[in-house]
């Protein structure tokens, strides 16, 4: 198929929509045939193509990211105005290849998702025509803000959006892996839009995208500096920035080196949120930002079960439903039963304190569980002849020690799951020189062996991905999940993260 027939099959897909539409792809027929007739050696590039025409042009270039620019384009006839992506298809790679983010962009229609207008190919480049989002990226949107926060209302709107859409993709089994305000998107009546699917990877290609690590330093999870898969919950991590940054116009990591910037992220270590915020949020935050992703919630978790959930919903247009209750609800006769074995007394009365409602029956006004009004005996004892120093000063290995002795008080010694390890030693001395600017970037970083870093496009000969597009998603894969399974929702394959870092910082 030559250059010009496919860009007659793209136009005629994309615009016998309307009448109007209709008599633009007959001018652009009549405009191509000619143009056909006296084809020259070196075939258009985008630029001749529409602003050659009568019907497009571009408005202008709104920027460069690592991998092409985005252009503003519009449609005289219909006003609409589009974004179109140029991006340079390296030579060894196949087309198909290269679709893969306008296939990813297609199939992901939601309210909150960019939507897809067209792709093609023309002269080296791939072109990705989509949505114009008029109230550019959430960056550009929390800089404009200076010092002036944005209202609570406000943060929990964009949230809950940013959410659904991300939902979206998980429920597809599709993880984002480069989430970050510069990737998220507002509209002129001011809806968030997830965009930017460059590095949006469909785990059921793991043999061609799980060997790629796609991420923005600054965004990244512990997970992925510990070399481990990127799950659904990295991206969950990366959520957890970007609605940090929204409370505070601040990082929540913010180093001044690589090796402070990776410490700070694997050991979770954040400054808390401004006292201000409802108690949902910073709880939120709290487990967003949990080191080990299995203690992360998942954004459908978020959306329907989580303390904040009551507080989203009500900014959803369409609530995202409960979870079908898998765990059977814990019934008061259930509860008086385990007492019973227990010890005799009713669990009631053990976890909360003596209310002024007293005893509750079913459907009643419950008394909520409060805590103590002073810390417990154990605890009191353990601190009595210890230091008072402040948790900022105290060493890790301190910290540590410090509870492992309050758990040996403790009546009865319970195992956490901790995954609180230092990062790499390796990874540390490499990043010890390299500039921490680079931090910002979008990386895409390739197996060992496998050469320089390329664009999110590229990709190995063998790439499972390559073919037919509907081959891209498997269909089974998007039948609903239990949270649980959301958990192990990850890629399966390995990379070497550390060599394609060590090559980056050195070019850098
Ligand atoms: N659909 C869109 N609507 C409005 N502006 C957009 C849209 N897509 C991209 N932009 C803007 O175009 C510019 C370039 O975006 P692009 O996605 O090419 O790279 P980037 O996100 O800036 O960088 P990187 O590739 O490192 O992620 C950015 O300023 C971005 O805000």
């Amino acid at each position: 198929m030559s250059f010009f027939d496919t860009t007659y099959f793209c136009l005629i897909n994309v615009k016998t929509t309307t009448l109007v539409e209709a008599w633009a792809v007959t001018h652009v027929l009549r405009h191509l045939s000619t143009r056909n007739k006296h084809a020259h050696s070196t075939l258009p590039r985008l630029q001749d193509f529409f602003v050659g025409m009568d019907d497009y042009k571009i408005l202008k270039v709104i920027g460069e990211g690592s991998f092409g620019r985005a252009l503003l384009v519009q449609h005289k006839n219909c006003e609409t105005k589009w974004v179109l992506k140029e991006i340079q298809i390296p030579k060894a790679r196949s087309g198909t290849q290269s679709r893969r983010e306008a296939v990813l962009l297609a199939k992901m229609k939601h309210p909150n998702i960019v939507a897809f207008k067209d792709s093609f190919e023309a002269d080296g480049y791939l072109y990705i025509a989509m949505e114009f989002c008029g109230g550019g990226d959430l960056l550009q949107r929390i800089r404009l803000q200076k010092n002036a926060h944005f209202s609570e209302d406000v943060v929990l709107k964009w949230f809950a959006q940013m959410c659904s859409g991300a939902k979206h993709i998980h429920d597809k089994r599709v993880l984002h892996r480069d989430l970050k305000s510069k990737n998220i998107f507002l509209t002129d009546n001011g809806t968030v839009k997830l965009g930017d699917f460059g590095s949006a990877c469909l785990l059921s290609s793991a043999e061609g995208c799980a060997q790629t690590y796609v991420g923005t330093p600054y965004y990244v999870s512990p997970e992925i500096w510990d070399s481990k898969p990127y799950n659904n919950k990295s991206d969950v991590w990366s959520l957890g920035c970007v609605l940090y940054e929204l409370c505070t116009l601040k990082h929540p990591f913010q180093a001044c080196s690589w090796k402070s910037l990776i410490l700070k992220v694997c050991r979770g270590a954040y400054d808390p949120l401004p006292k201000h915020l409802p108690y949902e949020l910073h709880y939120l935050i709290k487990h967003m930002f949990k080191t080990n992703p299995r203690d992360r919630p998942s954004v459908q978790t978020i959306l329907t079960s989580h303390r904040i959930s009551r507080l989203l919903q009500k900014h959803l247009q369409t609530p995202e439903k409960p979870q079908t209750e898998r765990v059977q609800r814990w019934r008061r006769e259930d509860g008086k039963a385990v007492a019973k074995l227990l010890g005799q007394k009713t669990l009631l009365t053990a976890s909360t304190v003596e209310s002024t409602f007293g005893e509750s029956h079913e459907g009643e006004l419950r008394p909520r569980r409060r805590w103590a009004a002073g810390p417990s005996e154990t605890v009191l004892e353990v601190l009595k002849n210890a230091d008072v120093i402040s948790s900022d000063s105290m060493p890790i290995g301190d910290l540590e020690a410090c509870s492992e002795s309050l758990a040996s008080e403790a009546p009865q010694k319970r195992e956490r799951r901790r995954w609180d390890r230092e990062p790499p030693q390796r990874l540390l001395s490499l990043l010890e020189k390299a500039s921490l600017s680079t931090a910002f970037k979008t990386y895409t970083i390739h197996r060992k062996g496998e050469g320089p870093p390329l664009g999110p496009l590229a990709d190995r000969q063998d790439d499972a991905v390559d073919g037919p597009e509907d081959d891209l998603i498997d269909e089974s894969r998007l039948d609903p999940r239990s949270d649980d399974e959301d958990t192990d929702f990850e890629e399966e394959t390995h990379f070497e993260l550390l060599d394609g870092l060590e090559k980056l910082t050195t070019e850098h």
